[in-house]
C-alpha cells in the first residue's frame, strides 16, 4: 500500500494553489499563457461543457482531500453526477497532476489508488484499474507527459515512466520505462476483400 510518491504528490495535489493551477491550465487556457482569476474560470465554465467537467472534477478532488466530512460528502455527490452526466468514472480520490487532457469522456474509468503526473492525455474507453478485487492493493504510478491511446487497459500496481506513449487498444500490466512507445501486438489480421459496388442507382 505504501508508495513513497503518494505522500508528496498528495500534499501537492490537495493544496488550494494546486487547484488554481489546474483550473488555470485546464479551464482558462491550455498553454498556460493567462493568469488565474475566478471570473475567467466561471466565464469559461458557463459557455463550455468540456471545461465544466475539468472544473467540477477538480473542485470535487479538492473537497474530497479536505478533513471535513461534509466537504467529502459534497465531493462524492459531484463525482457521482459527473460519472452519470459524462460517462467517465474518474475517482475523485485519484491524484492527478496539472494539465489533464480528455478529448472524449465516454468510458474512462480511473481507480482511486493512482498517482498520475502532469500533462496526461487520456482517451475514451480507457481503464486504469485494479488487477484483482482484493482490498489490500498498492498504487499505480504514471509519470508526466503520458499519452494514453483509446481503449487501453492499464492494470495493477505498476509504474509508467515519463514521456510514454501508449498505443490504442493496449493491455498494460507491467512497468513501462520512461521515453518509450508501447502497444499490444496485434493478434488479429484485418482482411480486405473487394465486394464491388453495393449501391443501387
Ligand atoms: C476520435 C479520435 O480520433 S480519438 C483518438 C484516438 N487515437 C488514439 O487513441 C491514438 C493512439 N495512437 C496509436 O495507437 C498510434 O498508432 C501510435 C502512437 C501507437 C503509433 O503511431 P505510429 O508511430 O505512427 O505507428 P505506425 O502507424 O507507423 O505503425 C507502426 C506499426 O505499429 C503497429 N501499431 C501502431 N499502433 C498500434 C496499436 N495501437 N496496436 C497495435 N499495433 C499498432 C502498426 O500496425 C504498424 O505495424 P505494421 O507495420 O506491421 O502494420
Amino acid at each position: 500500500m505504501d508508495n513513497p510518491l503518494v505522500s508528496s504528490a498528495s500534499d501537492k495535489v490537495t493544496g488550494y494553489e494546486h487547484l488554481k493551477e489546474c483550473l488555470r491550465i485546464e479551464v482558462i487556457k491550455r498553454d498556460g499563457g493567462k493568469r488565474f482569476s475566478w471570473l475567467k474560470v466561471f466565464h469559461r465554465v458557463a459557455f463550455n461543457r468540456k471545461k465544466r467537467f475539468y472544473f467540477w472534477w477538480r473542485i470535487a478532488n479538492y473537497l474530497y482531500k479536505s478533513s471535513s466530512s461534509r466537504q467529502r460528502k459534497i465531493a462524492k455527490i459531484i463525482g457521482v453526477n459527473l460519472a452519470r452526466k459524462y460517462g467517465a468514472d474518474i475517482s475523485i480520490a485519484a491524484h492527478i497532476g496539472t494539465g489533464m487532457k480528455i478529448n472524449h469522456y465516454v468510458g474512462i474509468v480511473i481507480r482511486a489508488e493512482c498517482v498520475i503526473g502532469d500533462n496526461v492525455n487520456i482517451r475514451q474507453n480507457t481503464t486504469i484499474g485494479r488487477k484483482k478485487s482484493t482490498p489490500d492493493i498498492g498504487y499505480i504510478t504514471i509519470g508526466n507527459n503520458v499519452d494514453i491511446g483509446a481503449n487501453s487497459c492499464i492494470l495493477g500496481d505498476i509504474v509508467i515512466g515519463d514521456n510514454v506513449t501508449i498505443g490504442a487498444m493496449s493491455f498494460i500490466n507491467k512497468d513501462i520505462p520512461a521515453n518509450t512507445l508501447v502497444y499490444s501486438q496485434k493478434t488479429t489480421q484485418i482482411v480486405i476483400k473487394n465486394i464491388g459496388s453495393t449501391i443501387q442507382h
